[in-house]
C-alpha cells in the first residue's frame, strides 16, 4: 500500500509519497504560487532502476483543486501512484487543531468544521490545509484522509506551562493559551534520539530545537511535551526568517498608539517583515552565515540576537527538566549550520553540554549524528527531520493499518 502526504498552504501544495511495507518514500514535490499568473511545478520521483527522476515548469495553477490534479496526473503518469487504490490514506498537515486534538483523526465533516473554527488562531495556515482537505475527500471518496496537526504532540503540557497571565475568560471564552507548533517534527526526532540513546522514548528528558523558517524549541520530560517556545499562534519564541518571535507586548501597544499602525500592519510587520529579516534584511541563514564572515555588522548582531535567544531557552527548559538526556538540532538550519550550533552550546560545559568541534563541523556529516564531546553528560545530537515519514506512518495508524 502506499500513502499520500500533502501540506497544503496558502498559495502552495507540497506533498511525498510513501510505500508502507518499507516506508520508502517514492516520489516528492510541490505545486506553488496558485492562483497567481505562473506557478510553480515541481515533480521527482524514483525510476524502477532505483534512479531519480525529475520535471519541472512553470504554468498557471489557479487552484488548490487543479494543483492537486496535477501532482495525481504526474504520479499516475510516472508510475509512481499507477492505481489510485493503491492508496492507503492521505495524511494531512495542519498546523493548528486548536484545543480539539490530541492526536490523528480520520477526517469527516465535523473534524472539517473543528479546523475552520480554529481559523482565527491561525490564519496563515488553516484555510489551506482546509483547501487541500476538502479537494481530497472530493477526488478520492474512498481514500481516507487524516488530519496530523502540529499541535497534538504539545497537549501534554501543564495549565502551568499553556496558561498565559491574563484574565481568565480570555482563556475560558476566547482559548487564548499556548498551543505550540512543529509538534510532529519534536516527536519525529524525539523517537529517534531515544533511538540513538538506546532508552524507551517513556524515559528520555530532551529538549528539542526545530530551526527553520519557523524556528520552535520543546521540553520533553519522559518522552511527553513539558513545554514549547511557540504559542497561541506560531509568532511567539525563537528568532525566525521573518518573525519576530517574543517581544515587549507593549511593543504591539506603542506601535498602535504612536505609530499608528492597525491590526494589519502589526500583523505582516511582525510575522513577514520581522526576524533575521528585520535585523540584517537577509532571512536566509546561509547567506548570513556568509555575510557575517565577510565582517558585515548586521549579519553578526543577526546571528548575535538568534544564538541569544536560542540560549534562553535551552537554560529555561534545562532548569525546568532537571536532567537532560540529550539537545537535539534539526530543520534546515539545525542539521546545517555549524556555526548556530556551535554558539548556542558554548559556556554550557557546567550544563553537562560540551560540543566535539570536529564531530560538528565534520563537512561530510550527514544523517543522524552525536556531535558532543565524550565526557560532556548530555548528548548533543543532529537529527534531520521528517515530518512528511511521521505524518504518513500516524495516517497508517490512524486508518488501522498499521
Ligand atoms: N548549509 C546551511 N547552513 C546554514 N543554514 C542553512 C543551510 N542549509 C539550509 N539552511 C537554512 O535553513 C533554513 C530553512 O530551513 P527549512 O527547515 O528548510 O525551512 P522550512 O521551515 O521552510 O521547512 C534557511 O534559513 C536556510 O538558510
Ligand atoms: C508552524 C510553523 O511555523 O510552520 P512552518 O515552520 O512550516 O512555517
Ligand atoms: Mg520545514
Amino acid at each position: 500500500m502506499k500513502v499520500l502526504v500533502l501540506n497544503s498552504g496558502s498559495s502552495s501544495i507540497k506533498y511525498q509519497l510513501f510505500r508502507s511495507h518499507d516506508w520508502q518514500s517514492i516520489a516528492n514535490g510541490m505545486v506553488a504560487r496558485i492562483g497567481e499568473a505562473e506557478g510553480e511545478v515541481k515533480h521527482k520521483w524514483l525510476t524502477p532502476d532505483g534512479s531519480q527522476d525529475t520535471y519541472q515548469e512553470t504554468r498557471p495553477i489557479p487552484t488548490h483543486a487543479e494543483g492537486i490534479d496535477n501532482i495525481v496526473a504526474c504520479l499516475r503518469d510516472n508510475g509512481a501512484l499507477a492505481d489510485v487504490s493503491e492508496l492507503a490514506a492521505i495524511g494531512h498537515r495542519v498546523v493548528h487543531g486548536g484545543p480539539h486534538f490530541n492526536k490523528p483523526v480520520i477526517v469527516d465533516d465535523a473534524v472539517v468544521e473543528a479546523i475552520r473554527d480554529v481559523i482565527p488562531l491561525a490564519p496563515l495556515h488553516n484555510p489551506g490545509h482546509l483547501a487541500g482537505i476538502e479537494v481530497a475527500r472530493r477526488l478520492f471518496p474512498r481514500v481516507p484522509s487524516v488530519a496530523v496537526f502540529d499541535t497534538a504532540f504539545h497537549q501534554t503540557m501543564a495549565p502551568s506551562a499553556y496558561r498565559y497571565a491574563i484574565p481568565e475568560h480570555l482563556y475560558t471564552e476566547h482559548r487564548i493559551r499556548r498551543y505550540g507548533f512543529h509538534g510532529t517534527s519534536h516527536l519525529y526526532v524525539a523517537k529517534r534520539a531515544a533511538a540513538v540513546l538506546d532508552k524507551p522514548l517513556s524515559q528520555c528528558n530532551l529538549i528539542t530545537l526545530h530551526l527553520g523558517n519557523g524556528a520552535s524549541a520543546a521540553a520533553i520530560r519522559a518522552g511527553a511535551c513539558a513545554d514549547t517556545s511557540m504559542g497561541l499562534t506560531p509568532l511567539e519564541g525563537l528568532v525566525m526568517g521573518t518573525r519576530c518571535g517574543d517581544i515587549d507586548p507593549a511593543v504591539l501597544i506603542y506601535l498602535s498608539k504612536h505609530l499608528g499602525l492597525d491590526a494589519d500592519q502589526v500583523d505582516r510587520l511582525l510575522n513577514r517583515e520581522s526576524g533575521l529579516l528585520g535585523i540584517c534584511g537577509v532571512n536566509d541563514m546561509r547567506e548570513i552565515d556568509r555575510l557575517a564572515a565577510a565582517g558585515d555588522a548586521r549579519a553578526e548582531l543577526a546571528i548575535g540576537v538568534t544564538v541569544h535567544r536560542l540560549k534562553k531557552y535551552i537554560g529555561a527548559y534545562y532548569a525546568e527538566l532537571g536532567q537532560v538526556d540529550a539537545l537535539v538540532f534539526t530543520g534546515g538550519i539545525g542539521e546545517n549550520s555549524v556555526r548556530i550550533r556551535a554558539a548556542a552550546c558554548e559556556g554550557l560545559q557546567r550544563f553537562g553540554i560540551l560540543i566535539d568541534d570536529a564531530a560538528n563541523a565534520a563537512a561530510d556529516a550527514r544523517g543522524e549524528r552525536c556531535i558532543s564531546a565524550s565526557r560532556g553528560e548530555v548528548k548533543v545530537l543532529v537529527i534531520p527531520t521528517n515530518e512528511e515519514l511521521e505524518i504518513a506512518q500516524q495516517a497508517m495508524t490512524a486508518v488501522g493499518l498499521q
